[in-house]
C-alpha cells in the first residue's frame, strides 16, 4: 500500500510517503511568521500548502500514485479517536469551521488530491478534537463556557505507545500497554498541549488553540479574562485581529516577533534579556501545567514525556526538567511521530485491522 501523509502545522507543513510501513520520503517545510502573514485567514493557505506538497513529491521523484492520502485534521465536532474517511459532512464542517488552524487544511488537501486519482481514498486520524475528558474536567466557573479540548491527540498517543513499546522491549516478560500507564505528555510545538493520560485516555488536557494553558510560540494561552473583555470593547481591534492575539500573533510571536526557538536562544546568548525573560516565562508556564496534570492523576505518574519540535532544545528541556523532575521520571522524544502515526493508522484501516469510522 502506498500512502501519502500530510501534516499542516502552525509553523510547518510536513509530508511523508510510505510503502506500507517503510518511509520513502519525509519532508518538513518550515514557514516563517512573515511568509504566513500574507494570508488573511488560514484557509487562504490552501493552494500554497497544497502546491508545496505537489512540488515536494516532484522534487523527490515520487510518482503521484497512492492508495490513500491521509491528512492531520481538522477542527471538527468533538469525536472519539481513530481513523475517519473524509466525507461530505466532514468537508462541510471544515469549510465552515468556527476555529481556524492549519490542520483544517490537512483534511481538505487530502480530499482534493485523492480525487485526482482513481481508487484513492482520503482519511484523517486522531484529529485535534478527540475528546476523552473526565466530566469533572469540563466544568468551569461559568455554565456558559464549559471546557473543550483541542490538542496534539495524534502525536501524544503515538509517543505514549512508543514509550510503552520501549518498556516492553526492555522487559519482554512484562509487556506494558499505553492502557496500563499514567502519563503526563507535553507536546511543545507551535501550540503547546499538556495531557494527563490515565489508562489510555486523556482525562484532562488544555485547549492549546483557544486561550487555555501555557503560552506557546504562537498562542496566548490562558489570559486575564477581565482585561480581555476590556480589550474587546476598547475599539482598538476588530474581532478577527483580536482572535489573532489569541492564536497566530500571540505568545513568542507577539513578544519577540518570531516563533523560531533556535533563533531566540541565539539572541539570548548574544545578551537579549527580554528574549530570555519571555522564553523562561513560557517554560515556567509549561512546568505549572505539568504540575496541574500531576494533580489530575492524584500524583500517581509513571512518566512525564516531552515531545514536539521544541523538545530538540537543550535550553528548554533542561529548564523544564529542573522544575518538574521531582514529580516523575522525564523522557524526551524530540519532534513528533505524527506522519508515521497517520500512515500506520491508515494502513491498519485499509488492511481491516482498525475500524474506519464515519463522521456525522
Ligand atoms: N532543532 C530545534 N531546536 C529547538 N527548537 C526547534 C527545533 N526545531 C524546531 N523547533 C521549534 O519547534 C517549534 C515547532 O514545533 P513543531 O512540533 O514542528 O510544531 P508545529 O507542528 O506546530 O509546526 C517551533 O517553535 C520551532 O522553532
Ligand atoms: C490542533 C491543535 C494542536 C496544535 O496546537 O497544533 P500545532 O502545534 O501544530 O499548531
Amino acid at each position: 500500500m502506498r500512502i501519502l501523509a500530510i501534516n499542516p502545522g502552525s509553523t510547518s507543513t510536513k509530508i511523508a510517503v510510505y510503502e506500507d510501513t517503510t518511509p520513502l520520503l519525509v519532508r518538513n517545510i518550515r514557514h516563517s511568521v512573515g511568509e504566513l502573514s500574507h494570508f488573511p485567514r488560514v484557509i487562504d493557505q490552501f493552494e500554497f500548502r497544497k502546491n508545496l506538497v505537489i512540488e515536494a513529491l516532484k522534487e523527490n521523484g515520487i510518482p503521484f500514485e497512492f492508495d490513500a492520502i491521509v491528512g492531520r485534521g481538522g477542527l471538527l465536532k468533538p469525536i472519539p479517536g481513530g481513523v475517519y474517511e473524509v466525507n461530505d459532512a466532514m468537508l462541510d464542517d471544515i469549510t465552515h469551521a468556527m476555529r481556524s488552524h492549519a490542520c483544517n487544511l490537512g483534511c481538505l488537501i487530502a480530499s482534493e488530491l485523492a480525487a485526482l486519482l482513481p481508487d484513492c481514498r482520503a482519511f484523517i486520524a486522531d484529529p485535534g478534537v478527540v475528546d476523552e475528558l473526565d466530566e469533572i474536567a469540563r466544568i468551569t466557573g461559568s455554565p456558559l463556557m464549559p471546557r473543550i479540548t483541542i490538542w496534539h491527540a495524534l502525536n501524544q498517543r503515538a509517543i505514549a505507545r512508543r514509550y510503552a513499546a520501549e518498556l516492553t522491549a526492555a522487559s519482554p516478560d512484562h509487556p506494558v500497554r499505553y492502557e496500563d500507564l499514567n502519563l503526563i505528555i507535553c507536546h511543545l510545538g507551535g501550540g503547546i498541549s499538556v495531557g494527563a493520560h490515565h489508562n489510555g485516555r486523556a482525562i484532562d488536557v488544555n485547549n492549546a488553540l483557544d486561550g487555555e494553558g501555557p503560552f506557546s510560540p504562537e498562542r496566548a494561552g490562558t489570559l486575564p479574562a477581565g482585561q480581555l473583555i476590556d480589550l474587546c470593547y476598547s475599539h482598538r481591534f476588530r474581532k478577527d485581529e483580536l482572535k489573532k492575539r489569541i492564536s497566530g500573533h500571540a505568545g513568542l510571536a507577539a513578544h519577540l516577533g518570531t516563533t523560531d526557538i533556535p533563533a531566540i536562544i541565539k539572541s539570548i546568548e548574544d545578551g537579549d534579556e527580554k528574549a530570555e525573560l519571555v522564553l523562561n516565562a513560557m517554560i515556567y508556564q509549561v512546568a505549572k501545567s505539568i504540575g496541574a496534570a500531576a494533580v489530575a492523576l492524584f500524583g500517581k505518574i509513571d512518566a512525564i514525556l516531552l515531545t514536539g519540535g521544541i523538545a530538540h532544545s537543550e535550553y528548554v528541556i533542561s529548564r523544564l526538567k529542573e522544575r518538574v523532575s521531582f514529580l516523575a521520571p522525564v523522557y524526551v522524544y524530540p519532534g513528533e511521530d505524527e506522519l508515521e502515526a497517520l500512515a500506520v493508522n491508515v494502513l491498519g484501516a485499509l488492511r481491516g485491522e482498525l475500524p474506519i469510522q464515519v463522521y456525522k
